[in-house]
Protein backbone atom coordinates (compact mmCIF):
# COMPACT_ATOMS: atom_id res chain seq x y z
CA UNK A 1 0.00 0.00 0.00
CA UNK A 2 1.71 3.43 -0.95
CA UNK A 3 2.10 5.77 1.49
CA UNK A 4 -0.21 8.21 1.81
CA UNK A 5 1.45 11.27 0.20
CA UNK A 6 2.12 8.80 -3.03
CA UNK A 7 -1.76 7.89 -2.75
CA UNK A 8 -2.85 11.19 -4.84
CA UNK A 9 -5.14 8.97 -6.44
CA UNK A 10 -8.51 10.83 -5.87
CA UNK A 11 -12.06 8.61 -7.10
CA UNK A 12 -13.91 10.38 -9.60
CA UNK A 13 -16.81 10.89 -7.26
CA UNK A 14 -14.32 12.91 -4.72
CA UNK A 15 -13.32 14.87 -7.17
CA UNK A 16 -16.34 15.93 -8.63
CA UNK A 17 -17.86 16.70 -5.17
CA UNK A 18 -14.41 19.36 -4.92
CA UNK A 19 -15.75 22.59 -6.09
CA UNK A 20 -13.30 24.09 -8.45
CA UNK A 21 -10.83 26.30 -6.68
CA UNK A 22 -7.42 26.56 -8.45
CA UNK A 23 -5.21 26.35 -11.49
CA UNK A 24 -2.13 24.13 -12.13
CA UNK A 25 0.32 23.07 -14.76
CA UNK A 26 0.44 19.19 -15.91
CA UNK A 27 2.25 16.73 -16.87
CA UNK A 28 2.13 13.24 -17.88
CA UNK A 29 4.86 10.76 -16.99
CA UNK A 30 4.61 6.97 -18.05
CA UNK A 31 6.97 3.89 -17.60
CA UNK A 32 10.15 3.53 -15.50
CA UNK A 33 12.53 5.08 -18.52
CA UNK A 34 14.30 8.30 -17.94
CA UNK A 35 11.09 10.92 -18.31
CA UNK A 36 11.37 11.78 -15.17
CA UNK A 37 14.14 13.81 -15.80
CA UNK A 38 12.28 15.90 -18.12
CA UNK A 39 9.32 15.99 -15.46
CA UNK A 40 12.06 17.31 -12.72
CA UNK A 41 13.88 19.90 -15.24
CA UNK A 42 10.34 21.26 -15.95
CA UNK A 43 9.17 21.67 -12.06
CA UNK A 44 12.45 23.59 -12.04
CA UNK A 45 12.08 25.76 -14.75
CA UNK A 46 8.65 27.35 -13.78
CA UNK A 47 10.10 27.77 -10.40
CA UNK A 48 13.02 29.61 -12.24
CA UNK A 49 10.13 31.78 -14.03
CA UNK A 50 8.43 32.59 -10.87
CA UNK A 51 5.08 30.28 -11.83
CA UNK A 52 2.02 31.15 -9.40
CA UNK A 53 0.89 27.17 -10.36
CA UNK A 54 2.06 23.63 -8.78
CA UNK A 55 2.62 21.16 -11.18
CA UNK A 56 0.81 18.06 -11.31
CA UNK A 57 2.32 15.25 -12.42
CA UNK A 58 -0.25 12.85 -13.37
CA UNK A 59 1.59 9.59 -13.31
CA UNK A 60 0.78 5.70 -14.94
CA UNK A 61 0.62 2.98 -12.74
CA UNK A 62 3.96 1.67 -13.81
CA UNK A 63 5.71 4.78 -12.68
CA UNK A 64 7.99 3.45 -10.06
CA UNK A 65 7.83 5.12 -6.07
CA UNK A 66 11.47 6.07 -6.17
CA UNK A 67 10.52 8.12 -9.30
CA UNK A 68 7.61 9.43 -7.28
CA UNK A 69 9.16 10.80 -4.03
CA UNK A 70 11.87 12.57 -6.98
CA UNK A 71 9.24 14.63 -8.19
CA UNK A 72 7.22 15.20 -4.40
CA UNK A 73 11.04 16.39 -3.44
CA UNK A 74 10.69 19.12 -6.31
CA UNK A 75 7.47 20.26 -5.04
CA UNK A 76 5.30 18.22 -8.05
CA UNK A 77 2.03 17.10 -6.49
CA UNK A 78 2.04 13.39 -7.85
CA UNK A 79 -1.32 11.94 -9.30
CA UNK A 80 -1.66 8.66 -10.11
CA UNK A 81 -4.25 8.02 -13.34
CA UNK A 82 -5.57 4.64 -14.80
CA UNK A 83 -4.51 4.20 -18.48
CA UNK A 84 -6.64 4.22 -21.29
CA UNK A 85 -6.51 2.29 -24.47
CA UNK A 86 -7.40 2.46 -27.73
CA UNK A 87 -10.37 0.15 -29.04
CA UNK A 88 -9.67 -3.22 -28.67
CA UNK A 89 -6.75 -4.71 -31.19
CA UNK A 90 -7.23 -1.49 -33.48
CA UNK A 91 -3.74 -0.56 -31.50
CA UNK A 92 -1.87 -0.93 -34.49
CA UNK A 93 -3.43 2.03 -36.46
CA UNK A 94 -1.25 4.24 -34.19
CA UNK A 95 2.35 4.76 -33.53
CA UNK A 96 3.09 2.25 -31.04
CA UNK A 97 5.41 5.12 -29.42
CA UNK A 98 2.24 6.99 -29.01
CA UNK A 99 -0.36 4.27 -27.24
CA UNK A 100 0.34 5.45 -24.16
CA UNK A 101 -0.30 8.86 -24.78
CA UNK A 102 -3.78 8.20 -24.37
CA UNK A 103 -3.87 8.30 -20.85
CA UNK A 104 -3.42 11.79 -21.20
CA UNK A 105 -7.16 12.26 -21.52
CA UNK A 106 -7.18 11.79 -18.16
CA UNK A 107 -6.65 15.24 -17.01
CA UNK A 108 -9.93 16.13 -18.12
CA UNK A 109 -10.89 14.37 -14.38
CA UNK A 110 -8.79 16.69 -12.84
CA UNK A 111 -11.64 18.82 -11.71
CA UNK A 112 -10.34 20.18 -8.31
CA UNK A 113 -8.45 22.83 -11.16
CA UNK A 114 -10.96 25.43 -13.12
CA UNK A 115 -8.24 25.68 -15.68
CA UNK A 116 -4.95 23.54 -16.41
CA UNK A 117 -1.69 24.08 -18.73
CA UNK A 118 -0.56 21.08 -19.90
CA UNK A 119 2.85 20.42 -20.52
CA UNK A 120 4.69 17.38 -22.25
CA UNK A 121 7.67 16.41 -20.00
CA UNK A 122 10.08 16.98 -22.72
CA UNK A 123 8.73 20.73 -22.28
CA UNK A 124 10.72 23.81 -20.94
CA UNK A 125 9.53 26.96 -19.66
CA UNK A 126 12.07 29.82 -20.43
CA UNK A 127 9.96 32.64 -19.81
CA UNK A 128 6.72 32.70 -17.00
CA UNK A 129 3.46 32.08 -18.99
CA UNK A 130 0.65 32.35 -16.36
CA UNK A 131 -1.21 34.54 -18.45
CA UNK A 132 -2.40 31.75 -20.56
CA UNK A 133 -4.64 30.95 -17.66
CA UNK A 134 -7.00 34.30 -18.18
CA UNK A 135 -7.28 33.26 -21.72
CA UNK A 136 -11.32 33.22 -22.02
CA UNK A 137 -13.40 30.37 -21.41
CA UNK A 138 -14.54 27.86 -23.56
CA UNK A 139 -11.90 27.46 -26.07
CA UNK A 140 -9.11 24.61 -26.67
CA UNK A 141 -5.80 26.51 -27.21
CA UNK A 142 -2.82 25.19 -28.51
CA UNK A 143 0.44 25.77 -30.94
CA UNK A 144 -0.08 24.58 -34.70
CA UNK A 145 1.98 21.81 -36.02
CA UNK A 146 4.29 21.28 -38.65
CA UNK A 147 3.59 18.68 -41.33
CA UNK A 148 7.22 18.31 -43.04
CA UNK A 149 9.05 16.26 -40.58
CA UNK A 150 9.24 12.26 -41.91
CA UNK A 151 6.61 11.43 -38.76
CA UNK A 152 3.85 12.87 -41.44
CA UNK A 153 5.01 10.76 -44.19
CA UNK A 154 1.38 8.65 -44.25
CA UNK A 155 -0.11 11.91 -44.69
CA UNK A 156 -1.38 13.68 -47.66
CA UNK A 157 -0.33 16.93 -46.97
CA UNK A 158 3.09 15.53 -46.31
CA UNK A 159 3.22 14.34 -49.85
CA UNK A 160 2.13 16.80 -51.47
CA UNK A 161 4.65 19.29 -49.58
CA UNK A 162 2.01 21.17 -47.96
CA UNK A 163 1.86 22.75 -44.48
CA UNK A 164 -0.06 25.07 -42.32
CA UNK A 165 2.69 26.56 -41.29
CA UNK A 166 3.16 28.15 -44.90
CA UNK A 167 0.10 27.79 -46.46
CA UNK A 168 0.64 29.63 -49.89
CA UNK A 169 4.14 27.97 -50.67
CA UNK A 170 2.11 24.60 -52.18
CA UNK A 171 -1.40 25.39 -52.68
CA UNK A 172 -3.94 22.64 -51.28
CA UNK A 173 -5.51 21.08 -54.41
CA UNK A 174 -9.02 21.58 -53.07
CA UNK A 175 -10.38 20.18 -56.65
CA UNK A 176 -8.49 17.00 -56.34
CA UNK A 177 -8.47 16.41 -52.32
CA UNK A 178 -10.94 18.52 -51.20
CA UNK A 179 -11.36 21.38 -48.82
CA UNK A 180 -7.56 21.96 -46.86
CA UNK A 181 -7.14 19.95 -43.20
CA UNK A 182 -8.60 21.85 -40.47
CA UNK A 183 -5.73 23.59 -38.16
CA UNK A 184 -3.80 21.00 -36.52
CA UNK A 185 -2.53 21.45 -33.48
CA UNK A 186 0.51 19.94 -31.38
CA UNK A 187 -0.58 18.22 -28.30
CA UNK A 188 2.30 18.74 -26.41
CA UNK A 189 1.17 21.81 -24.95
CA UNK A 190 -2.43 22.85 -24.26
CA UNK A 191 -4.97 24.97 -22.28
CA UNK A 192 -7.94 22.85 -20.74
CA UNK A 193 -10.68 23.26 -18.68
CA UNK A 194 -10.80 19.87 -16.57
CA UNK A 195 -15.00 18.81 -16.31
CA UNK A 196 -15.89 15.28 -15.44
CA UNK A 197 -18.95 15.57 -18.54
CA UNK A 198 -15.93 16.64 -21.04
CA UNK A 199 -13.95 13.28 -19.96
CA UNK A 200 -16.68 11.40 -20.00
CA UNK A 201 -17.22 12.26 -23.70
CA UNK A 202 -13.37 12.11 -24.71
CA UNK A 203 -13.21 8.43 -23.35
CA UNK A 204 -16.64 7.39 -24.78
CA UNK A 205 -16.18 9.09 -28.23
CA UNK A 206 -12.52 7.33 -28.08
CA UNK A 207 -14.60 3.96 -27.46
CA UNK A 208 -16.03 4.39 -31.02
CA UNK A 209 -12.78 5.95 -32.50
CA UNK A 210 -10.31 3.92 -34.68
CA UNK A 211 -7.01 5.02 -33.52
CA UNK A 212 -4.80 7.03 -35.66
CA UNK A 213 -0.78 7.50 -36.03
CA UNK A 214 -0.43 10.27 -34.15
CA UNK A 215 -2.85 8.45 -31.48
CA UNK A 216 -4.31 11.35 -28.99
CA UNK A 217 -3.02 14.21 -30.52
CA UNK A 218 -5.16 12.99 -33.63
CA UNK A 219 -8.31 11.90 -31.34
CA UNK A 220 -7.61 15.75 -29.52
CA UNK A 221 -7.49 17.53 -33.02
CA UNK A 222 -10.72 15.94 -34.00
CA UNK A 223 -12.49 16.24 -30.75
CA UNK A 224 -11.96 19.82 -30.31
CA UNK A 225 -11.75 20.65 -33.81
CA UNK A 226 -14.45 23.53 -33.28
CA UNK A 227 -13.19 25.05 -30.06
CA UNK A 228 -9.59 24.93 -31.07
CA UNK A 229 -8.05 28.38 -30.86
CA UNK A 230 -4.25 28.73 -32.47
CA UNK A 231 -2.03 30.36 -29.71
CA UNK A 232 1.43 31.52 -31.05
CA UNK A 233 4.35 29.80 -31.54
CA UNK A 234 6.23 31.21 -28.61
CA UNK A 235 4.07 29.14 -26.44
CA UNK A 236 5.18 25.72 -27.99
CA UNK A 237 8.32 25.52 -30.21
CA UNK A 238 8.27 22.51 -32.14
CA UNK A 239 11.98 22.12 -32.67
CA UNK A 240 11.31 21.21 -36.28
CA UNK A 241 10.18 24.64 -36.81
CA UNK A 242 13.81 25.83 -36.93
CA UNK A 243 14.86 23.98 -39.75
CA UNK A 244 11.59 23.47 -41.83
CA UNK A 245 10.59 27.39 -41.04
CA UNK A 246 13.09 29.49 -39.82
CA UNK A 247 11.06 32.59 -41.48
CA UNK A 248 8.26 32.03 -38.96
CA UNK A 249 10.83 31.94 -35.54
CA UNK A 250 11.89 34.43 -33.45
CA UNK A 251 13.92 32.55 -31.28
CA UNK A 252 14.91 35.29 -28.65
CA UNK A 253 10.82 35.41 -27.94
CA UNK A 254 10.19 31.95 -27.44
CA UNK A 255 9.15 31.08 -23.83
CA UNK A 256 8.39 27.32 -24.28
CA UNK A 257 10.49 25.11 -26.03
CA UNK A 258 9.42 21.65 -26.96
CA UNK A 259 12.16 19.00 -27.38
CA UNK A 260 9.91 16.81 -29.90
CA UNK A 261 12.60 16.42 -32.97
CA UNK A 262 13.95 12.71 -32.74
CA UNK A 263 17.30 13.18 -30.79
CA UNK A 264 16.46 16.52 -29.09
CA UNK A 265 15.51 14.90 -26.01
CA UNK A 266 18.16 16.78 -23.75
CA UNK A 267 18.58 14.30 -20.65
CA UNK A 268 19.51 11.46 -23.96
CA UNK A 269 21.12 14.43 -26.30
CA UNK A 270 23.89 12.84 -28.61
CA UNK A 271 24.06 15.05 -31.26
CA UNK A 272 24.34 12.22 -33.77
CA UNK A 273 21.16 12.81 -34.72
CA UNK A 274 19.59 14.44 -38.00
CA UNK A 275 19.59 18.54 -37.38
CA UNK A 276 21.29 18.07 -33.87
CA UNK A 277 24.25 19.39 -34.62
CA UNK A 278 22.90 22.85 -35.59
CA UNK A 279 24.06 25.68 -33.11
CA UNK A 280 20.59 26.65 -32.25
CA UNK A 281 20.19 22.81 -31.20
CA UNK A 282 23.32 22.93 -29.18
CA UNK A 283 22.50 25.88 -27.30
CA UNK A 284 18.67 24.82 -26.35
CA UNK A 285 19.82 21.45 -25.16
CA UNK A 286 22.91 23.45 -23.08
CA UNK A 287 20.01 26.29 -21.72
CA UNK A 288 18.02 23.29 -20.36
CA UNK A 289 20.75 21.31 -18.69
CA UNK A 290 21.58 24.34 -17.17
CA UNK A 291 17.98 24.68 -15.28
CA UNK A 292 18.22 20.54 -14.38
CA UNK A 293 21.70 21.17 -12.57
CA UNK A 294 20.86 24.94 -11.14
CA UNK A 295 20.57 23.47 -7.44
CA UNK A 296 19.05 26.99 -6.38
CA UNK A 297 16.24 25.79 -8.13
CA UNK A 298 15.73 22.76 -6.52
CA UNK A 299 12.47 22.59 -4.33
CA UNK A 300 12.72 24.17 -0.17
CA UNK A 301 9.77 25.51 0.64
CA UNK A 302 6.46 24.01 1.73
CA UNK A 303 4.32 21.76 -0.95
CA UNK A 304 2.15 24.65 -3.49
CA UNK A 305 -0.82 25.53 -0.99
CA UNK A 306 -2.31 27.01 -4.58
CA UNK A 307 -5.10 24.63 -3.06
CA UNK A 308 -5.10 25.24 0.42
CA UNK A 309 -5.49 28.80 1.43
CA UNK A 310 -6.05 27.93 5.21
CA UNK A 311 -2.99 30.18 6.74
CA UNK A 312 -3.65 28.47 10.41
CA UNK A 313 -2.85 25.44 8.63
CA UNK A 314 0.01 26.65 6.62
CA UNK A 315 1.25 27.74 9.89
CA UNK A 316 1.14 24.51 11.75
CA UNK A 317 2.55 22.92 8.90
CA UNK A 318 5.46 25.43 8.83
CA UNK A 319 6.09 24.62 12.97
CA UNK A 320 6.59 20.70 11.66
CA UNK A 321 9.86 19.21 10.78
CA UNK A 322 9.47 19.39 6.75
CA UNK A 323 9.68 15.99 6.05
CA UNK A 324 6.90 15.38 7.99
CA UNK A 325 5.27 18.60 6.59
CA UNK A 326 6.23 17.52 3.51
CA UNK A 327 3.89 14.36 4.34
CA UNK A 328 0.90 15.38 5.72
CA UNK A 329 1.12 18.00 2.69
CA UNK A 330 0.98 15.35 0.16
CA UNK A 331 -1.67 13.94 0.65
CA UNK A 332 -4.71 14.57 -1.50
CA UNK A 333 -6.22 17.42 0.43
CA UNK A 334 -3.62 19.29 -0.61
CA UNK A 335 -4.98 18.68 -4.34
CA UNK A 336 -8.48 19.82 -3.39
CA UNK A 337 -9.95 23.25 -2.58
CA UNK A 338 -9.78 23.94 1.31
CA UNK A 339 -13.33 22.39 3.08
CA UNK A 340 -16.13 24.64 2.53
CA UNK A 341 -15.67 27.10 5.75
O1 LIG B 1 8.44 6.73 -22.12
C1 LIG B 1 7.72 7.72 -22.10
C2 LIG B 1 7.23 8.36 -23.29
C3 LIG B 1 6.42 9.48 -23.18
N1 LIG B 1 6.09 9.96 -21.95
C4 LIG B 1 5.21 11.12 -21.81
O2 LIG B 1 4.45 11.31 -23.00
C5 LIG B 1 4.77 12.59 -23.58
C6 LIG B 1 4.71 12.49 -25.10
O3 LIG B 1 5.80 11.74 -25.59
P1 LIG B 1 6.98 12.52 -26.38
O4 LIG B 1 7.12 13.88 -25.76
O5 LIG B 1 8.21 11.64 -26.34
O6 LIG B 1 6.41 12.64 -27.83
P2 LIG B 1 6.93 13.74 -28.88
O7 LIG B 1 6.39 15.06 -28.39
O8 LIG B 1 8.43 13.71 -28.84
O9 LIG B 1 6.36 13.25 -30.13
C7 LIG B 1 6.18 12.86 -23.02
O10 LIG B 1 6.53 14.21 -23.11
C8 LIG B 1 6.02 12.40 -21.58
O11 LIG B 1 5.26 13.34 -20.85
C9 LIG B 1 6.56 9.34 -20.79
O12 LIG B 1 6.27 9.80 -19.69
N2 LIG B 1 7.35 8.24 -20.89
O1 LIG C 1 1.04 10.94 -29.32
C1 LIG C 1 1.26 11.82 -30.38
C2 LIG C 1 2.34 12.85 -30.06
O2 LIG C 1 2.17 13.90 -30.97
C3 LIG C 1 3.05 15.00 -30.82
O3 LIG C 1 4.31 14.57 -31.28
C4 LIG C 1 5.01 15.31 -32.24
C5 LIG C 1 6.22 14.47 -32.62
O4 LIG C 1 5.74 13.18 -33.01
C6 LIG C 1 7.03 15.08 -33.72
O5 LIG C 1 8.03 14.18 -34.14
C7 LIG C 1 6.17 15.43 -34.90
O6 LIG C 1 6.95 15.98 -35.93
C8 LIG C 1 5.17 16.41 -34.40
O7 LIG C 1 4.45 16.99 -35.44
C9 LIG C 1 4.23 15.65 -33.49
O8 LIG C 1 3.13 16.46 -33.17
C10 LIG C 1 3.13 15.54 -29.39
O9 LIG C 1 4.28 16.36 -29.27
C11 LIG C 1 3.24 14.43 -28.37
O10 LIG C 1 2.98 14.98 -27.07
C12 LIG C 1 2.19 13.36 -28.63
O11 LIG C 1 0.93 13.93 -28.43
MN1 LIG D 1 6.81 15.88 -26.47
Amino acid sequence: MAPPQLAGKMTAKAAAAVKPATRAYVTFLAGDGDYWKGVVGLAKGLRKVGSAYPLVVAVLPDVPESHRRILISQGCIVREIEPVYPPENQTQFAMAYYVINYSKLRIWEFVEYERMVYLDADIQVFDNIDELFELPKGHFYAVMDCFCEKTWSHTPQYQIGYCQQCPDKVAWPTAELGPPPALYFNAGMFVHEPSMATAKSLLDTLRVTTPTPFAEQDFLNMFFREQYKPIPLIYNLVLAMLWRHPENVQLEKVKVVHYCAAGSKPWRYTGKEANMDREDIKMLVKKWWDVYNDGSLDFKGLPPIAAADDADEVEAAAKKPLRAALAEARTVKYVTAPSAA
